[in-house]
Order: C-alpha cells, then structure tokens, then sequence
C-alpha cells in the first residue's frame, strides 16, 4: 500500500486503491463534510478509505457564498487532517486505527488528502436493541473505556462535542470512536460556576470553575451524559441477568439521572432510532427531567463497568440463581440434534434458539425455563467474554454425530 504513517510526509496515494470507480470500491456513508469508501486491499483485508466528500454539504454550501473551490476544500480538509492527527495521538483500541494516508489530485484540486483506517460497521440501534444484553454490555463498557482513555489523554481531557451514535463504528462487536474532527482538548475558561452549564436538551449542570479558571471536569462529564443518553440508558439495563440489576441500574442513574420506568424508556427507543442521532422523544425527556447529578465521574464508572464484567465473567452473578437438579439429563457425546429448532430471544442464530451460558448447570436452567425445551447442544464456540454458545431444542428427533458437540437430553420431567 503506498501510503504515509502519520509522521511521514507526503506520499502519492496508489490508484489501485483510491479510484472510486475501482471494481473493489464500495460506498459505506458519509456525513457534512467526509465520505467514506471500502476498499478490498489484493491480500483480501477491507479498509476504509476517508476523504472530503466533493457532493457533501461543507464543502457545497462554502462554495456557492464563496465561489473559491479549492479555498473550501482547503477548509473541508482540514477537518480531516485535525481527525487524522487525533487518531494518531489517541490510539487506544476504541479509537479506529489510522493505517496510514496519502496525497492525489483529485479533479482539479491538487494533492486531495485520504486516510486509511481500520473498516467498521455503522453503529445501528435498532439492531443493536435486538442483541444479547452481553453484546449490548460489550458496547457500553467499550465506551466506558474509550472516555476513561479521553479524560486521561497525553492531550489532556478530551471531549467530543458532537457525540452521536454515528461518530462511532463497530469493530467486531467493539464500540470504536472514527469521527474526531468535533473533538476539544480545551476545558472551559471561567470566572464562575455560572460559566460551567453544561447544557442538554433534557436538562442542564452546572459545574464548579476551579481557583485556576477553568470549569472542572466539564469536557469529562459532557462525554459521560452523552454516553449516558444515546447509549446507556437503551443499552446497559434491558434483559440484563436480575442480579446484576442493581449495579446497572446505579450506573445508569450515576452517569446520569434517575429512570423511573426503564422499560417505557425501552420501549420507545426503536421508534426514535432510525435517527439515532435524534434526540430522545419528548415523553422520554420528560422522564429524564427528573434527573438527578452527575454523581459519578469517568473513573468511578468505568471501575463499575469492570466489576459487572467480572462478576459476569466469573459467574458469580449466578450464584443463589441455579434451580438444576430438579431434572435429568442424559450426556450424548460427540453429537448434535439436526433439527427440533424453536426461536428464543435474543438469539444469536435466526432459526434456532442459540444462547451463551456460564456453565452446564445454567445451561440447564435456561432449558428449565422455556417450555418448549426438551433437550440442548453444547458448541465448542464462545463469545467475547468466555461463555459457551448453546443451541436449546424442542427435542431429540435426529440425533447424529458431530466431534465438536455434545447433546443433552432431558431424561425425565
Ligand atoms: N472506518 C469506518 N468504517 C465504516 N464506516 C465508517 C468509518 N468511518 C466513518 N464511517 C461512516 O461514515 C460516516 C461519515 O463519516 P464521518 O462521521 O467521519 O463524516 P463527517 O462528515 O465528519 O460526519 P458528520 O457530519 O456526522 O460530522 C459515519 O457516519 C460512519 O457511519
């Protein structure tokens, strides 16, 4: 790939991998002022190509007041190549990765800038509502660790003033943050407290300005409400396991505001999500009005977010949970059952009921819990945090030979 590390300085972009038009050139989004391409490198690996989106409203609306083209793009790119520097000083495995960049003419503009990043996949809440609460969990501690990172950056306390769902992208099943070009570094000068409002559509905070004239933690407690409004609140508690709840739900209120009614929230959020960058509806805003302070900071809530993957990864959230015992089932090693699907939600296999559990014994106790089951296979596949992905069936029909499982069925009733 012909293309520049950060530190080097200039480098011609390869036309194999930047002509738009290139049989493995995709179109993936764009926002005001970039858009963004996939593109399939010879060795197989996608990466996402960013550029100035010469269609795009930034660069548009400055050239029909100013009529100087390559003024604007000048301007555009500067956005970009503020974004570039960023992801380069931020690294951290939450910000996407900057591969590298390079330099081409592109229409009658001289040495257009394009960066290479890692590719991700855009942040979709709707279906994001649709996952397991585990991978919901894996997102929000994702984001968890991406502020504690911002608020303790070499740069010094970052904030991402446009902080919306589509300013990150999903990297196997982790929250990475791609649109820096909003970011500040700068905490608020002020004289007084009357100068730290932190202001929201829902509600506002008013911080203490430091003896030294800066409004204290305002850049940290912004990202904190943000990740609390357009991620927690939907993410963090819904179908979570009962013991759990509790730190959950004191996360949520911590990072934010004190939610009367959970599953109303819920419920309401599929309908707000096609804009995920849309503010909450307003009878969910007027829940949020009741919301208490900021209680806690990055570090409190991330060293919460920790402790719930502990106690999850552990399995120690199961204790005093189990009800296995009360039945019989028979061990058919190395074997699956073909058929005798029934769906279950939220599964991670369309046409069956395939879960994650802890451990046999919680296997047991799912299968105890639906009705239709009546038997389940244990795969050798797991998810991010360990557990063990089942497939729970409505019986054992056809049972055939499979060296990477093990079949149970229920012996007695
Ligand atoms: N690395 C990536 N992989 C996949 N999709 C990406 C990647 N980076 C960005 N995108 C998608 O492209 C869109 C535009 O990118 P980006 O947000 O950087 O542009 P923008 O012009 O700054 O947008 P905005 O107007 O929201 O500030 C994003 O909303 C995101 O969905």
């Amino acid at each position: 790939m012909h293309s520049g590390q950060t530190t080097s300085m200039h480098m011609a972009c390869d036309p194999l991998l930047t002509r738009s038009d290139s049989r493995d050139s995709r179109y993936v989004g764009s926002g005001y002022t970039k858009a963004v391409y996939r593109v399939r490198l010879p060795g197989g690996a996608a990466v996402a190509l960013k550029a100035v989106d010469f269609s795009g409203h930034d660069l548009g609306s400055c050239v029909r007041e100013f009529g100087a083209r390559r003024g604007c793009y000048r301007l555009a790119a500067h956005k970009l190549l503020k974004e570039m520097v960023l992801l380069e000083r931020l690294r951290h495995p939450n910000v996407l990765q900057l591969y590298g960049y390079c330099y081409q003419d592109s229409e009658d503009i001289p040495d257009t800038l394009t960066t290479i990043t890692e590719l991700g996949a855009p942040v979709e809440m709707i279906q994001l509502l649709q996952t397991s609460w585990e991978d919901r969990f894996r997102i929000c501690l994702s984001l968890g660790r991406l502020l504690h990172h911002l608020a303790h950056s070499p740069l010094g306390s970052v904030t991402l003033l446009d902080f919306r769902p589509r300013q990150f992208v999903l990297v196997d099943g982790e929250l990475k943050v791609t649109d820096l070009d909003d970011a500040r570094v700068e905490e608020s000068p002020c004289t007084s407290s009357a100068d730290c409002i932190l202001e929201f559509p829902a509600r506002n905070f008013t911080l203490l300005c430091s003896a030294q004239g800066w409004c204290e933690g305002m850049n940290e407690k912004r990202n904190l409400y943000n990740a609390y409004r357009f991620f927690f609140t939907y993410l963090l508690p819904h179908s979570a396991p009962p013991s759990l709840r509790p730190l959950l739900d004191s996360i949520v209120n911590a990072t934010a505001s004190l939610l009367s009614s959970p599953p109303v929230i819920w419920a309401q959020a599929p309908e707000e999500k096609s804009g995920e960058e849309r503010e909450p509806r307003q009878s969910a805003i007027a829940t949020l009005r009741s919301a208490g302070e900021l209680a806690w900071g990055v570090d409190e809530t991330l060293a919460q977010l920790e402790k719930v993957l502990h106690l999850y990864r552990s399995g120690q959230y199961l204790q005093n949970s189990t009800t296995s015992g009360s039945a019989e089932y028979q061990r058919l090693p190395d074997s699956t059952i073909a058929q005798d699907d029934y769906r279950c939600w939220p599964s991670y296999h369309h046409g069956g009921c395939l879960l994650s559990v802890f451990n046999l014994a919680e296997a047991v106790d799912v299968c105890e819990s639906h009705a239709q089951c009546r038997a389940f296979v244990v795969t050798n596949q797991t998810t991010w945090t360990g557990r063990q992905l089942v497939f729970f069936k409505t019986g054992w029909s056809q049972v055939v030979p499979d060296p990477n499982k093990t079949t149970y069925v229920r012996a007695s009733s």
